[in-house]
């Protein structure tokens, strides 16, 4: 068994307004990776074509550590081992009932698992008689979510999963989320616009920024290694000897009255630097996971129109 749940190789798509790649990315067993990144950036066509329902152009995608060969969506014994959470909710369901939904998928899932479906209903509040086309978003979502968690996939990929939810029902599946990873050798790539959900699930962390992965990063040594240093403008025109903007990592330099702030994503050598060179910060700040991806999306734009 490989220790990569989803590997991308040399993937890269072309559409007319869009390019996306090419990606190579390598997903671990038994962890969360959350694929975040601005609208557009090409997060749920990574997962299309990871599922085999958008052909690639190019590259190769492995799953589970076997190749998905384009149209091989009939492979039914991989498709057993997946649990799939789109983005949008299937529109043509609308008539069916959610016990008649869940009717079909149980037929289709060796792995279904009854009482963990009612669980789930139960725990998500879902009336199984109600038409899914009745729903509001957020129980749509709700059911959606617990037909891909009855089956006990190996792995979950999850498109926007809270997309919809209230704070309750938010809480309720970051529980569920973990619960399923307690239990054995499972893997969860899902994609957010939610921060608090990264922090609160996330191993690792995929930054994907106009069809390009700009990083993958282990979530602690990310928030660790972004830093925000303060010096006060006074004590740098007293050093005229050294150029703080050669500080190590640098990313952005911004500044304010009598301050300036430099961002780097190399604390620890930006830190020895700075003590060889004798200067004192006059503050340190850790940088949020949306300020990273804001410089990171900055310095992906000037790359792009710079090449
Ligand atoms: N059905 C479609 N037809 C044509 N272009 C599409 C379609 N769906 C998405 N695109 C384009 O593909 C690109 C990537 O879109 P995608 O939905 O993968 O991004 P995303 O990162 O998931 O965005 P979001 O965060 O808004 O969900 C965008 O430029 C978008 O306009």
């Amino acid at each position: 068994m490989t220790d990569t749940a989803v590997r991308l190789s040399g993937v890269k798509l072309k559409r007319p307004h869009f390019q996306l790649g090419p990606i190579d990315l390598e997903v671990p067993r038994g962890c969360v990776t959350a694929i975040v990144g601005p609208n557009g950036s090409g997060k749920s066509t990574t997962f299309r074509m990871i599922l085999d329902v958008t052909k690639p152009d190019e590259g190769e995608i492995e799953l589970l550590g076997e190749r998905v060969e384009p149209g091989s969506s009939s492979d039914t014994a991989l498709r057993q081992r997946i649990g799939y959470l789109q983005e949008e909710s299937l529109s043509h369901e609308r008539g069916f009932r959610a016990s008649e939904k869940a009717g079909f998928v149980s037929q289709w899932y060796s792995g279904w698992d009854v009482n963990r479906y009612q669980e789930l209903l139960r725990i998500f509040e879902i009336d199984p008689s109600m038409k899914l086309g009745k729903m509001s978003k957020g129980m749509r979502r709700k059911f959606d979510l617990a037909v891909v968690l009855a089956h006990n996939p190996e792995l979950l990929i999850l498109d926007e999963p809270s997309s919809g939810l209230d704070p309750l029902a938010w809480k309720q599946m970051i529980e569920l989320l973990h619960r399923y990873m307690d239990d054995g050798d499972r893997t969860i790539l899902l994609s957010t616009h939610i921060i608090e959900e990264v922090k609160r699930l996330a191993d690792y962390i995929v930054f994907l920024v106009q069809g390009r992965v700009l990083g993958v990063y282990e979530k602690d040594e990310l928030l660790s290694s972004w830093l925000g240093y303060f010096f006060s403008e006074q004590e740098l025109a007293a050093r005229a000897d050294i150029r703080i903007e050669a500080m190590p990592g640098k990313q952005s330099l911004e500044r304010m009255t009598g301050m300036v702030k430099i961002t780097t994503d190399k604390a620890v050598e930006a830190e020895e630097w700075l003590r060889q060179h004798g200067i004192t910060a006059a503050g340190k700040q850790a940088l949020e996971l949306d300020d990273i991806l804001e410089l990171l999306v900055d310095r992906q734009r000037l790359l792009t129109r710079h090449s």
